[in-house]
């Protein structure tokens, strides 16, 4: 069986979890009904749970549920547990730090980890000039953040995110994104200054260059918003929740080489593509991109909440002292977390490993595309591959197929997540440390989960 570099030996402390799918109920069983019964009267409504099996162990590429369950993990707890789930070198640091101290608040007492986290990423992160970092806790606060220290450098208010952009749930990043339902609606009034421009989407923008679509949506940002009002354009390199879109090769620098031009602060939100995800240490680097400032979470840290803005210094130090912060930004646990999932990335050859499963995904979600013409596009890369379900004869996009197939696939214990504005988008997400057998086996069940919807 070959297995992933990044595959857990002995997990310490973990279970030993057969990394295998195994189903010995039906999906979800009786001890998942009847948490999930107490989760109704206990927990907010709004607090939805796509595949409601409750975790008891989760490690390599799968998940074993309360009711001895064993599902293949194609969703990374959305794209966060890429090093693995309880890999091995983050629960021996988190168990190591969380018994010398738990909590300081940084801007108390300083602890060395935080500092390392902010050496590694200004090291690691684009671009060659002097950087500082700044910790929080989650991609929207980091997102906030970003913004703010954009205007404050600029001395500029408008923000430019684009059409399908997903940036977070807090009111400022609820007005950058683009998706009404289930994001905003309802949770209005949001934030001023923020405006959108057209995005670069090959499957449904009649395959304009990307050089075009940047053309277009700078001449959108000039008439509408005029460059001596902007402070920021932020835009994810690969959009996540809005489809898994990769925009037209160019598209990236030239609006870059715009922002540069016009004193424009150009931020690239790797929250979703960032550490391997894309077979690239960053999306940005696939285009030798180097954002002004670039916002990073999700698999910074193995599962532990982290996040960070790391940009350039002038940028980044334009703000009076105190003007950034917040109690358990970059708290000490998170950190090491931190430290041990990128060594671990850095020695585990986890950028050669996301390429490898991106060829994989897309070589078998182009077979199925080949046979069936309800999967208008297979797209992404590395680790992070999706497909855009269609009606064929309209190339309107199929939501109910999606759910279906999603739900099918749930059922037989592939968990799945889908996305896209028209909510019509299978996208696949696995942690670096599955084995190639279980991706073999988790496609074979969306395989039949199309075939019999
Ligand atoms: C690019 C990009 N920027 C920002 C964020 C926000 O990160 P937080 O850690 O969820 O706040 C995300 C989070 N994406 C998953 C959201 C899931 C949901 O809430 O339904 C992202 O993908």
């Amino acid at each position: 069986m070959t297995t992933s570099a990044l595959a857990p030996t002995a997990p310490i402390g973990g279970p030993t979890l057969t990394q295998k799918r195994e189903l010995v109920t039906a999906i979800p069983g009786p001890r998942s009904l009847e948490l999930l019964e107490r989760k109704k009267q206990s927990v907010a409504a709004a607090i939805g749970i796509t595949l409601p099996v409750f975790v008891e162990a989760a490690g390599g590429g799968v998940v074993r549920d309360v009711d001895g369950n064993t599902l293949i993990d194609f969703g990374s707890g959305i794209a966060v547990t890429g090093v693995g789930n309880s890999a091995p070198a983050v629960v021996e640091a988190v168990t190591q730090q969380v018994a010398q101290f738990t909590h300081t608040c940084f801007m108390v007492n300083g602890y060395e980890s935080y500092i390392e986290v902010a050496e590694k990423l200004n090291e690691i992160t684009p671009g060659d000039h002097e950087k500082r970092t700044a910790l929080f806790n989650s991609g929207a606060e980091a997102v906030e953040n970003a913004i703010k220290i954009a205007r404050y450098f600029t001395g500029k208010q408008a923000v430019v995110a684009f059409d399908h952009a997903y940036h977070g749930r807090t009111n400022l990043t609820m007005g950058l994104t683009a998706k009404s339902m289930p994001y905003k609606s309802g949770f209005g009034p949001f934030a001023s200054e923020i405006y959108r421009a057209p995005m670069s989407y090959p499957f449904r923008d009649g395959g304009i260059s990307g050089d075009e679509a940047a053309a277009r949506a700078i001449l959108q940002i000039e008439k509408q918003v005029g460059a001596a009002n902007l402070a920021a354009i932020i835009i994810e390199p690969i959009q996540g929740e809005g489809g898994f879109i990769e925009p037209a090769p160019g598209f990236l620098p030239a609006l870059s080489a715009w922002a540069t031009a016009n004193n424009v602060i150009f931020i690239a939100d790797e929250v979703q593509t960032g550490f391997a995800r894309t077979g690239d240490l960053f999306a940005s680097n696939h285009e030798d991109l180097v954002p002004d400032i670039m916002v990073t979470a999700k698999g910074i840290a193995g599962g532990l909440p982290l996040s960070a803005v790391t940009g350039r210094a002038d940028v980044m130090d334009a703000a009076h002292v105190g003007g950034l912060g917040g109690t358990y930004g970059g708290n000490p646990i998170a950190c090491a977390a931190a430290l041990a999932t990128i060594r671990t990335f850095e020695e585990s050859g986890a950028i050669n490993r996301a390429r490898e499963i991106g060829t994989i995904f897309r070589g078998r979600l182009n077979g199925l595309r080949a046979g069936d013409p309800r999967i208008g596009d297979v797209r992404g890369r590395g680790a992070m591959i999706a497909m855009e379900i269609i009606d064929p004869a309209t190339k309107e996009p199929d939501a109910a197929l999606t759910s279906k197939v999603a739900a099918a696939a749930h059922a037989a214990g592939v968990i799945v997540l889908t996305c896209g504005t028209f909510g019509n988008v299978i996208r696949f997400l696995p942690p670096l440390s599955i084995s190639n057998e279980l991706i073999a086996d988790g496609l074979d069940v969306v395989r039949d989960a199309l075939a019999k919807a």
